[in-house]
């Protein structure tokens, strides 16, 4: 079976598969959360394993290091590239591009085959562009709810209230009469304009002629704005397998 984790700045993605099919998976926030569940899931036999994450090179090591010892495999990492599978980094430094964002806009173009926007809605969220002839032309980068939620809670007196008001400030998007409604749904606006501005982008690029990839542990905030979108929760393991494909 092969192990295959997303690091990211908050969360840690994590499935097991049994050649294609996924067998095991979840959403974890350490390092011991994550040994703890997949140790949780009976008769896993892991032989392969292969990662990428966003996270310092230390915290990355470290986590290499616990599956080495408590799994007996060797760890694939991803690696910045110029080039794979036909589509080109577009940054100026391809080492500097997000390695998460790499794998989702690879994974995208081999599903599509076309141009396409992805779209990420993690801790950050993401906006990358690749043309039809799989070169990446580039991308944006902004906050995501939580740190836009967060920045308003830590750097303002009077902006406090408890997840469960924010989940339910979100059930509509009237504008807010307590404070937690007017956070959320604002930063939801935010998200949305987000959305709307790379749509125009990629329309003065393409016309229609391209594919819109949602992924990200937000991504349902956003994907009744793009009917025709690919909402892709494993997008960025859909680039790893291409990136790090097995022996
Ligand atoms: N089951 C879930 N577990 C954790 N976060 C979730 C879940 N479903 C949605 N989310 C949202 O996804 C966001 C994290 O997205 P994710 O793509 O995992 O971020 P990152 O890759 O930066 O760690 C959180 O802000 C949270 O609001
Ligand atoms: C932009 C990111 C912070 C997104 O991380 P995430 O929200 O997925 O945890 C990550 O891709 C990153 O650290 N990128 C390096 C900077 C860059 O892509 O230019
Ligand atoms: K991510």
């Amino acid at each position: 079976m092969i192990l295959e984790m997303d690091c990211g700045n908050s969360f840690i993605k994590w499935r097991a598969l049994d050649g294609t099919v996924v067998v095991s998976g979840g959403v974890v926030e350490s390092d011991v959360g994550l040994m703890a569940a997949i140790l949780a899931v009976p008769a896993l036999c892991i032989t392969h394993c292969r990662l990428v994450s966003v996270r310092s090179d230390d915290e990355t090591s470290s986590l290499v290091a616990s599956i080495v010892s408590t799994f007996d495999v060797a760890v694939e990492c991803a690696k910045p590239a110029r080039e794979v599978a036909g589509v080109s980094n577009g940054y100026e430094d391809f080492a500097r591009l997000g390695l998460d964002r790499w794998l989702a806009l690879v994974g995208a173009f081999e599903l599509a085959k076309s141009a396409c926007l992805v779209l990420d809605f993690g801790t950050a969220v993401t906006a990358d562009f690749v043309a039809s002839d799989g070169q990446h032309l580039g991308g944006f980068i902004c906050p995501g709810m939580p740190l836009m939620r967060d920045q308003l809670r830590t750097h303002t007196r009077r902006i406090r209230y408890d997840n469960f008001s924010a989940e339910q400030a979100l059930l509509r998007q009237a504008p807010g009469r307590t404070t937690a409604e007017a956070v959320e749904r604002g930063c939801l606006l935010m998200l949305r304009g987000f959305v709307l501005t790379q749509l125009e982008l990629a329309r003065e690029y393409w016309g229609q002629d391209f594919e819109v990839f949602l992924t990200g542990g937000d991504a349902s905030l956003v994907k009744d704005m793009v009917p025709d979108a690919r909402v892709v929760q494993d997008l960025v393991f859909v680039g790893l397998a291409v990136v790090c494909p097995l022996p």
